[in-house]
């Protein structure tokens, strides 16, 4: 596989350039009979978009998104699935002067170096661009988690740059174009205004989560469910960390007080983050991310040129000042993408194992 392919039994390859014609995904193994259409999937694109808002890109896509296959009568019918989304708004021409050279902390140069050629418009394949196929095809797994098992999933930040947000609830989430859960987002504003201002930006943590989770999804060794979580969030542009439950607050913990303890009420605290052992508990889901600064920016940096001449490198267009800011639907995705495959997976092997149902677990978020 070639890195552009994600799951073993719900499938999804992605395809695209940022400034080629469209870009998109096939989704491979989707369960026949749901009712699936435009409708069910434009939602989270709305909520990724570009263009929202004045602290996000102002490249302005419409990301509508159309079902070319794999849809009969307004229904699943198991064969693949290709969600196709044009690309609109290119202004290549922001980029070429940078066709020569590589941006700090950019994937440029790992591309040039890896094919030998590289498309720079808008960062070709390792565009942010990319993960609005992936949120598509999120939307899918989403659906149909939320009808076979009422899965449910959300997600805000927590810190933007150096600031961090208290958590307040999610009913602000929506509300504001940070994903943040609080009702006053002014101090945000005013950090990203002054960053823009100095043409720099920041990084972001996030917090992403699945309510309504089935137990046992995850398998033993190597494809755990919580290695397949940050396998896939790792997959996201940008992304530098990933903690799942009380990540690396657990080094200061001790034995005694860091295991969930279980009463028939259900389990005490989520410091696993609903994975024991590589499967899932039933308790919520609890993922962390760290998402670095956007390596786009206006202050001039010293770089080379692709001859290894020293050169220094500013970078025009409309870019992101932080990308956390658009990454929580992104996330959202990515987690249903994985519990997706892991909920078919484990339908395969262990569909008729039964088992009495443990207590409904409680449920708390253990860091940030
Ligand atoms: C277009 C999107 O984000 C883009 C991600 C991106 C990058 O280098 O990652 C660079 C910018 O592209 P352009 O220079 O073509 O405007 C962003 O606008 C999107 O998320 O849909």
């Amino acid at each position: 596989m070639s890195g552009n392919t994600f799951g073993t039994l719900f499938c999804v390859t992605n395809f695209g350039e940022s400034h080629g014609p469209a870009i998109g995904c096939v989704i491979d193994g989707c369960p026949p009979g749901m009712p699936l259409s435009e409708a069910d999937i434009q939602p989270d694109l709305d909520r990724r978009r570009p263009g929202t808002s004045k602290f996000v890109t102002q490249r302005n896509e419409p990301d509508q998104v159309q079902i070319l296959s794999g849809v009969y009568q307004g229904k699943t019918t198991g064969t693949p699935i290709c969600l196709l989304i044009h690309n609109t708004d290119q202004r290549s021409k922001d980029y070429g002067d940078i066709v020569q050279t590589f941006r700090p902390g950019h994937a440029d140069y790992t591309y040039w170096h890896k094919y030998g050629i590289r498309d720079p418009r808008g960062g070709g394949r390792s565009s942010a661009r990319l993960t609005a196929p992936t949120v598509a095809a999120g939307a899918v797994a989403k659906k149909w988690l939320k009808e076979k098992y009422g899965t449910t999933f959300r997600g805000c930040m927590t810190a933007i740059g150096q600031i961090d947000i208290p958590f307040e609830s999610w009913d602000h989430v929506p509300n504001n174009p940070f994903f943040a859960p609080v009702a006053d987002v002014s101090a945000l504003e005013a950090y990203m205004a002054e960053l823009r201002k100095r043409g720099d930006s920041c990084g972001a943590r996030l917090r992403v989560t699945a309510q309504n989770v089935p137990v046992g999804l995850g398998q033993p060794l190597y494809d755990k469910l919580d290695a397949d979580i940050a396998y896939a969030m790792m997959g996201l542009n940008a992304v530098k960390g990933v903690e799942i439950g009380a990540g690396f607050a657990s080094v200061a913990d001790t034995g005694s007080t860091h295991g969930d303890a279980l009463t028939p009420q259900g389990f005490v605290g989520n410091k696993a983050g609903g994975v024991l052992g590589g499967i899932s508990t039933g308790q919520d889901i609890e993922v962390t991310l760290a998402i670095k600064p956007t390596s786009s920016i206006l202050v001039p940096r010293p770089s080379i040129d692709t001859q290894g001449q020293p050169t220094e490198v500013i970078t025009k267009g409309r870019h992101d000042p932080c990308v956390g800011i658009r990454a929580t639907p992104i996330a959202e995705a990515l987690l249903a993408l994985v519990l997706m495959d892991h909920a078919l997976r484990h339908r395969a092997q262990c569909g008729d194992v039964a088992v009495a149902p443990g207590p409904i677990a409680a449920s708390a978020p253990c860091n940030g």
